[in-house]
């Protein structure tokens, strides 16, 4: 399909006179039918009419967009924010850019101006061109922007998506104030007026970076040796870099080397290309001359020509990476003084203002203005849509859970090595709803069915539970109208004495669903949990006066039965159609049905509750010569509880206890390569389906998605060596979708599935 979209307001207001002129009649004479041809009579038009053109059409689409970045930017947004019509996947969309607008960042970037003379309309034809020539169509990397407000606000944060710019500091304010000037300037000129405005200020932020997910540290431009090299300040153990302010200029690009054909603010982006999703960031900081040591206007307005000769060699094929200082605190390209530019290669950062200076609380996401609301901050990460969404975290992900109910299908949370992130995912944005400091590394969670996300109601509410690693276990809520709340229990005596390794709440639909969890750890005991031992469940819910992150309501301690096995165990599961029993897997081959109900009180026999043994032999002939079996994880398949599946080394096995014949699983050797399979999960919405995931690096982040109608799987490989699974789930969307921790990132993968 073939869609014409241009602005008539666009730069000179001439994308219209040469569409007629050149545009539709090169595409005709070419044999290409052009299915639409629509002007935009609004700002934000351009992502309405490219949704709505989505939402009609099931195959490819391309986008002809004879427009400015703006209107580009409107189209991604819009189709990065619309509402899924109930498709598993929307169709793929391509842009062929005809420049009509003022700057035209991302076509110049493409296809970079003629030097001398003017850039005429063969010029702006040439992506036209290299569309009818097949040419090849490159993905665009999106900058993903959350604007938070301070946690007394309790507002949602804020997603902007760019596909050229974010900034702050004084691109941000030219951005700003150049608005107010454009009637009167239509063309670039304005652009220097606003600068001029606004050269002496200073903008006073905290600043962090973070790595992209396939490096494992942030890299910086060294002159130099004129390549990328590790940042001093970002090491593989902790490899975040805090700067500090006050910053002159910050701004970061997507896609791009240039703002405007010749002003080439991030070179690096063409002259060095990354080979993942990341933002080159440019970043002025006085304080890094050896003549500033304070901030005041006298050293302020001494700056100023430092700032106009890093703008004034950007127009100068990006000369000014290369700028250092010399000893009188003049940027030169002589010596080897300290860099002006701070040129940096990350997977994301993040900007948090300082309170009382208003100037930095301005961002700039493709031209559009927002405002950092006080005690707020923005954090933006680099993703490429078609691999999936990510969410970078600013630690580690050692764990994650996917709410399993209807009301809840769009709710991931991550365990890190301090807290617990709830997360809402849609179709291409993720963002953060709640957050709970443990203070101990996270090593299982689970959802309560009572979980309802922000899309299903008003009245939403969080609950699920953590266990960390000093074995504490804690139960977790948090309200619209209230602060998350964390009330810890089963620590002591009456708890766990080993690592915890999985948990889930009860099976069934009932009430005791919500009320009944189990825990398995590596101290070979079977514990569920009563975490409302004296309390209706039904009114159960935290009264919103009674919160806050350290005084959760008083409450009764949750008690436990206790069931003790022979090994030690690794996963635990429960089924939508029995709230009695729990699947338990151990490290050795054995996975039991457990009656957790039958009697509690004989803690020492657990042949009474012990309902059924499946025994994995390839697993138990290892373990039994004393070799340890990577795995060991069971699963319920969801729309039958006869069916049970495990993984142990690289094969997994299947068992249908209706017809044991012996207990003998039907086996299959998912990685075949020897990789030691992990996870074993089930789809709960595609039952049919079931995906294993390896730890091992060797072959990159890989999750095998199984159908049980065929022996071969289907590899997705998530990122690449040295980079593993730490956990996944299945999200219980419709669409179905696999979100998978790797490293500090939370990718979210559509699966291809035969509906
Ligand atoms: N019919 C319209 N009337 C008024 N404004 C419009 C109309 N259609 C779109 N717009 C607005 O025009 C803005 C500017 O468009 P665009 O970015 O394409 O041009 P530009 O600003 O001249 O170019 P660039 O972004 O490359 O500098 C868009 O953000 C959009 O909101």
């Amino acid at each position: 399909m073939l869609l014409c979209l241009y602005n008539p307001t666009s730069g000179d207001g001439t994308a219209k006179k040469l569409l007629d002129e050149h545009v539709l009649p090169l595409l005709q004479s070419n044999g290409k039918s052009v299915d639409k041809v629509i002007s935009t009579e609004h700002p934000g038009h351009a992502g309405e009419i490219l949704v709505d053109f989505v939402n009609q059409h099931e195959a490819e689409i391309v986008v002809i967009l004879a427009s400015g970045d703006g209107t580009l930017n409107e189209c991604i947004t819009g189709l990065s924010s619309a509402e899924s019509t109930g498709r598993s996947r929307p169709p793929k969309v391509s842009f062929v850019l005809v420049p009509s607008g003022t700057a035209n960042a991302l076509y110049s970037t493409l296809f970079p101006p003629p030097q001398e003379g003017p850039a005429d309309t063969a010029y702006r034809l040439l992506s036209i061109q290299s569309f009818l020539a097949n040419g090849k169509t490159i993905p665009l990397t999106l900058a993903i922007t959350t604007l938070s407000s301070p946690p007394s606000a309790r507002k949602r944060p804020q997603a902007k998506i760019s596909s050229v710019v974010v900034s702050t500091s004084l691109h941000a304010s030219i951005l700003k104030d150049s608005e107010t000037l454009r009637k009167e300037m239509p063309g670039l000129e304005r652009f220097k007026v606003a600068a001029q405005q606004n050269s002496t200020k200073w903008y006073k932020s905290w600043v962090k970076l973070i790595p992209a997910p396939g490096a494992e540290v942030v890299q910086i431009y060294d002159p130099s040796s004129k390549s990328f090299i590790d940042h001093p300040d970002s090491h593989s153990n902790d490899p975040i870099v805090d700067l500090d302010g006050p910053f002159a200029y910050f701004l970061s690009t997507v896609n791009v080397d240039r703002l405007e054909p010749a002003f080439m603010i991030s070179p690096l982006a063409s002259r060095i290309p990354a080979t993942e999703a990341t933002c080159d960031l440019v970043i002025v900081r006085p304080f890094c001359s050896p003549t500033v040591s304070d901030d005041t206007l006298e050293t302020r307005e001494a700056f100023v020509p430092v700032l106009w000769k890093v703008l004034g060699d950007a127009y100068h094929q990006g000369a000014h990476v290369d700028l250092r200082y010399n000893e009188n605190g003049e940027a030169t390209t002589e010596g080897d003084g300290p860099l002006v530019v701070e040129y940096i290669r990350c997977g994301g950062w993040e900007w948090i203002p300082v309170d009382d200076d208003e100037d930095a609380h301005w961002l700039c996401t493709d031209g559009a203005i927002s405002k950092i609301e006080t005690e707020g901050r923005a954090v933006c990460s680099a993703a490429v849509p078609d691999a999936g969404v990510g969410f970078m975290n600013s630690s580690e992900i050692y764990v994650i859970a996917t709410a399993k109910t209807d009301d809840s299908a769009d709710l991931v949370a991550l365990g890190t090595d301090h807290s617990v992130q709830v997360l809402q995912v849609a179709e291409n944005s993720i963002k953060s709803i709640a957050s709970f400091h443990i203070g101990s590394r996270i090593t299982a969670l689970a959802f309560s069915p009572r979980t309802v996300s922000p899309s299903a109601s008003d009245d939403w509410f969080i609950e699920l539970t953590a266990a960390s690693a000093n074995f504490g276990l804690h139960l977790l809520t948090k309200q619209p109208t209230n602060n998350e709340t964390v009330f810890a229990f089963g620590g002591g005596l009456s708890g766990h004495h080993g690592r915890v390794n999985d948990m889930t709440f009860c099976g069934g639909k009932g009430v005791d669903s919500t009320r009944y969890v189990a825990t398995v750890s590596d101290d070979k005991m079977l514990m569920v949990w009563d975490l409302y031992p004296t309390q209706d469940v039904s009114s159960s819910r935290a009264s919103p006066e009674s919160t806050g992150m350290s005084s959760p309501p008083p409450r009764a301690q949750p008690t436990a039965y206790v069931m003790a096995f022979p090994h030690p165990l690794t996963s635990v599961c429960s089924h939508p159609s029995s709230s009695k029993e729990f699947l338990v897997s151990d490290t050795t081959g054995s996975v039991f049905v457990t009656d957790w109900r039958s009697d509690p009180d004989d803690e020492a026999d657990y042949d009474s509750w012990r309902l059924v043994e499946l025994i994995e032999p390839y697993a138990l002939a290892a373990t039994s010569m004393g070799i340890s079996v990577p795995g060991g994880w069971a699963s319920w398949r969801a729309d039958n509880a006869d069916i049970v599946g495990a993984v142990y080394n690289s094969r997994y096995s299947l068992w249908n206890i209706s017809q044991l014949q012996g207990g003998k699983p039907t086996t299959g050797n998912s990685f075949p390569q020897g990789l030691g399979g992990h996870r074993f999960r089930w789809s709960s919405t595609y039952p049919e389906y079931f995906a294993i995931s390896t730890q091992s690096p060797a072959k990159g982040a890989l999750i095998n998605i199984h159908n049980t109608a065929y022996t071969q799987p289907t590899t997705l490989t998530l990122a690449p060596r040295p980079h593993f699974v730490r956990d996944f789930d299945w999200l219980a969307s419709r669409t179905p979708r696999i979100a998978a921790a790797v490293g500090r990132t939370l990718v979210i993968v559509p699966v291809a599935v035969d509906a």
